[in-house]
């Protein structure tokens, strides 16, 4: 199997989430989000290495360093994000293609918002890149019915028969992956995961059912969730 790489697309400001310190770095139980969501990858044998992508003035002054602690290798060194999630996840592919990553080596993009994720999903995820050609993503069933709004009211319901949401990691060959983003750049179009970016190319990305508890940490009150969903884990052991 080709190798395996993790890019952490963690350059975002987090506006929704309002506080002073990006929300990446707030303090999660007893250490900063970020650590939490490399903590799921770290000791993997099949991951090669780990690109964080910071917000430069992280990275500028090293504060990063203290934000995460001692962390074991395989963390490569950070580098700056870019303006959208996807800018940064571009930057992230070319700083693996220029550390030794080929093009037809995996590429997981997670979310460092998303610390909550299992190492049941992660592994179920990389078990089925050998029966998925045009990569994968961890997704969960929409289980809610779905409403449009307009101007605050419901103009009525979305059916959500065959709807998914998606998590990540999300998994693509790398090379295919760069180029599918930076075909979206060009055509100037606005993409919010990676999965959409290969769709657009053709791609048919499987699903692969994760837990509903690798949430997003987007609000301030998803913090709270998120500690309630990790202790509850270690709880269970
Ligand atoms: N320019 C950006 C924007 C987002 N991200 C990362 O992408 C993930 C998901 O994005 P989101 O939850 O939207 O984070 P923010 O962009 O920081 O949030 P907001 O939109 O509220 O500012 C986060 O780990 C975030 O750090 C990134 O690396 N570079
Ligand atoms: C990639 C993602 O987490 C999949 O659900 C989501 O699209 C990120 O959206 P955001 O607005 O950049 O947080």
């Amino acid at each position: 199997m080709e190798r395996v790489w993790v890019v952490i697309p963690a350059g975002g400001r987090g506006q929704r989430f309002g506080a002073a310190q990006a929300k990446q770095y707030v303090l999660l139980r007893d250490r900063p989000v970020i650590a939490h969501t490399l903590a799921a990858f770290l000791g993997e044998p099949r991951i090669a290495g780990i690109q964080l992508v910071l917000p430069g003035e992280d990275i500028a002054t090293g504060a990063w360093r203290e934000l995460l602690g001692p962390m074991p290798a395989p963390l490569l060194p950070p580098v700056v994000g870019g303006g959208l999630r996807a800018d940064s996840v571009r930057l992230g592919l070319e700083a693996l293609l220029r550390q030794g990553a080929v093009p037809s080596d995996w590429v997981l993009v997670h979310d460092a918002a998303r610390p909550c994720l299992r190492r049941e999903d992660l592994l179920r995820l990389l078990e089925s890149l050998a029966n998925a050609p045009q990569g994968a993503l961890l997704a969960v069933p929409v289980a809610d019915t779905l409403k449009r709004g307009e101007d605050g009211c419901s103009s009525g319901t979305v059916d959500r028969e065959g709807l998914w949401r998606a998590l990540t990691p999300q998994a693509f060959p790398l090379g295919a992956l760069l180029a599918a983003l930076e075909a979206a750049r060009a055509g100037n179009r606005q993409i919010t995961d990676e999965a959409s970016a290969m769709e657009a190319q053709g791609w048919r990305p499987r699903l692969i059912p994760g837990h509903g508890d690798n949430i997003k940490v987007t609000l301030s009150d998803d913090l709270m969730l998120a500690a309630a969903i990790l202790a509850a884990r270690s709880e269970e052991g």
